[in-house]
């Protein structure tokens, strides 16, 4: 399990979207897509047409976060449109499992995440239906916010859990990870990196994918792309 950067479209220009992921092609591992409902979180984004129309523009794999209610009726649908992860909320979902295995069985990876105020404990059982456990770093809905530190010692606990229980999950952190934050990130267990503002806010998308590839590469010991599953 190496690290993986995933530069997230909600902090890029949305009548660019292209444009935008051309710009991290060739640096960074997936590209994320934030989708939003403006019920499960107070903000609307994209949705399946848009992830179809980036998974014919891009050769980038489609990191899908959906951030909506009834994730067990529509998440299928973001693995169809060809998204490579699909990852839904653990507060929105009826049925965790069964909607991890319909996500796996169009062909996608499945991720469960946390807001910051559920704890990932409840889950554990669950984890082995799952490729990815993505702990929300900030509250879910926009770019641009604050690290919540505190988030730390829960990204460690599901760490531990997974190396004592043999599972080969990917944690994937998500909300204010930075050049500054991103260190803290891996020593608590962390491996998959989203991040909007520290890419997107920059002058040079390429140069910010790889610099935090090397901050969290240093502290990781293994930075290069590709050196993940
Ligand atoms: O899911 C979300 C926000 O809810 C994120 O993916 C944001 O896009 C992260 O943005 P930055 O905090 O990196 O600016």
């Amino acid at each position: 399990m190496g690290v993986q950067i995933a530069p997230s479209l909600l902090s890029a220009d949305f009548a660019r979207l292209a444009d935008e992921a051309a710009a991290v092609a060739e640096v960074a591992d997936w590209l994320h897509v934030d989708v939003m409902d403006n019920h499960f979180v107070p903000n609307l984004t994209v949705g399946r047409p848009v992830v179809e129309a980036l998974h014919k523009a891009t050769t980038l794999p489609l990191d899908c976060h959906l951030m909506i209610e009834n994730p067990d009726r529509w998440a299928v649908g973001y693995a169809e449109a060809g998204a490579a992860n699909v990852t839904f909320h653990a507060e929105a979902a009826a049925d965790v499992v069964q909607t991890a295995r319909a996500i796996r069985a169009a062909g996608a990876r499945a991720g469960l995440a946390v807001k910051p105020a559920t704890p990932v404990d409840g889950y554990f059982d669950v984890l082995s239906e799952f490729d990815m456990l993505l702990v929300m770093t900030v509250e879910p809905g926009f770019g641009g916010q604050q690290f919540l530190p505190e988030m730390l010692p829960k990204v460690a606990k599901a760490r531990r859990f997974l190396r004592d229980s043999g599972l080969n999950l990917w944690i994937q952190v998500d909300g204010g990870v930075s050049l500054e934050t991103i260190e803290a990130c891996v020593e608590a267990g962390a491996d998959v990196f989203v991040a909007g503002t520290a890419v997107y806010g920059t002058d040079d998308p390429a140069r910010a994918v790889e610099a935090l590839r090397s901050r969290a590469g240093a502290a990781a010991g293994c930075g290069h792309r590709g050196a993940g599953r």
